[in-house]
């Protein structure tokens, strides 16, 4: 597989659920070698977009491919790996049986210890599924979606319930297979895991695709900056101020969101002769998500990694 070659597509699709229009007119395109986040608040989207690609749905209109097919055709759809968010996999079967059962279903499978490796499960392989930890499934998941050596890879929420050295050390397989050719699409609430992973960055906002394109292109639609310091400065007066779009407290601090910071500085140092611990910083992700929707909405489901 070339880097960078196409394997999904998405062109002018839209999906309806009786009269709620779930997709209106989506384009997108997933290539070889890269990740790409697929963010959105909830009822965005995502799962839908997810679902037509996996050929589990239909669009009512405009084309979904899937390595060149419909995603409906059984060839297409062996070269994906999947690991949704309502994983029912058998209770008594040992970890590795499992892994192995799921090996069997693919021409040219991972071997097992590969796969095991992977997603940090070499120690979990004779235990029964049923008897592990939410994250130890979690996992397990992950060796079964990737054990086929797919050319494509969907993760759903792949690292809710991981503590922080099992999500890492999901991020670096993910960057591995990716880096191995595999095209990788993840949907994460996690603006953490978007900004250390995705190659690209796709933000979904009431079935449309509002941005696309990679984390620093998204960051930089945004102009906006944030002040940290600490102040007894009101931020009521302060959010009124020119310039400003947002200003809080939190105890002493006072944080301010503002598109023109430099004369924002100026004039909180002249109006607070005693302010200190001054700190400027671009805008985070969720700053970002929060501009693009234009009406104020916030993405109350987005959130910064533990
Ligand atoms: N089976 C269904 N019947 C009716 N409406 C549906 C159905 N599935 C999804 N929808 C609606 O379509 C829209 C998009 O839903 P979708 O599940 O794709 O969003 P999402 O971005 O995955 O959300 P979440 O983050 O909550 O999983 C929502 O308004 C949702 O209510």
């Amino acid at each position: 597989m070339r880097m960078n070659e196409v394997v999904a597509s998405l062109h002018g699709v839209h999906k309806r659920y009786g009269t709620q229009h779930a997709l209106t007119g989506v384009d997108m395109e997933l290539h070889a070698g890269q990740v790409l986040a697929l963010l959105g608040p909830n009822g965005a989207g995502k799962t839908t977009t997810i679902g037509l690609l996996l050929g589990l749905l239909r669009a009512d209109a405009g084309q979904v491919r899937l390595f060149g097919c419909d995603p409906q055709q059984v060839a297409a759809r062996r070269g994906i790996g999947v690991m949704l968010q309502d994983a029912a996999l058998p209770p008594t079967l040992k970890t590795g049986e499992l892994l192995r059962l799921a090996a069997s279903y693919y021409p040219a499978p991972r071997p097992l210890a590969e796969s095991a490796a992977l997603a940090g499960i070499d120690d979990l392989l004779d235990r029964p599924y049923g008897k592990l930890s939410g994250g130890q499934q979690r996992r397990v998941q992950f060796a079964i979606a990737i054990c086929g050596r797919p050319r494509l890879l969907f993760l759903d929420e792949p690292t809710v319930g991981l503590d922080l050295p099992a999500r890492q050390r999901l991020w670096a397989a993910i960057r591995t297979l990716a880096g191995e050719g595999a095209a990788v699409v993840l949907t994460t609430h996690y603006l953490e895991e978007a900004g250390h992973l995705a190659d690209r960055v796709c933000v979904l906002l009431r079935g449309r695709i509002v941005s696309d394109g990679s984390v620093d292109a998204l960051r930089a639609r945004v102009a906006t900056r944030s002040i940290r310091c600490v102040s007894t400065l009101d931020a009521e007066t302060v959010a009124a101020w020119p310039g400003v779009r947002q200003a809080r407290r939190e105890g002493t601090q006072l944080h301010v969101t503002c598109d023109q910071v430099e004369a924002v500085v100026r004039r909180l140092l002249d109006a607070d002769p005693a302010l200190s611990a001054l700190e400027v910083q671009a805008a985070g992700l969720d700053e970002a998500f929060r501009d693009l929707t234009g009406d104020g909405t916030p993405f109350p489901d987005l959130r910064e990694a533990a």
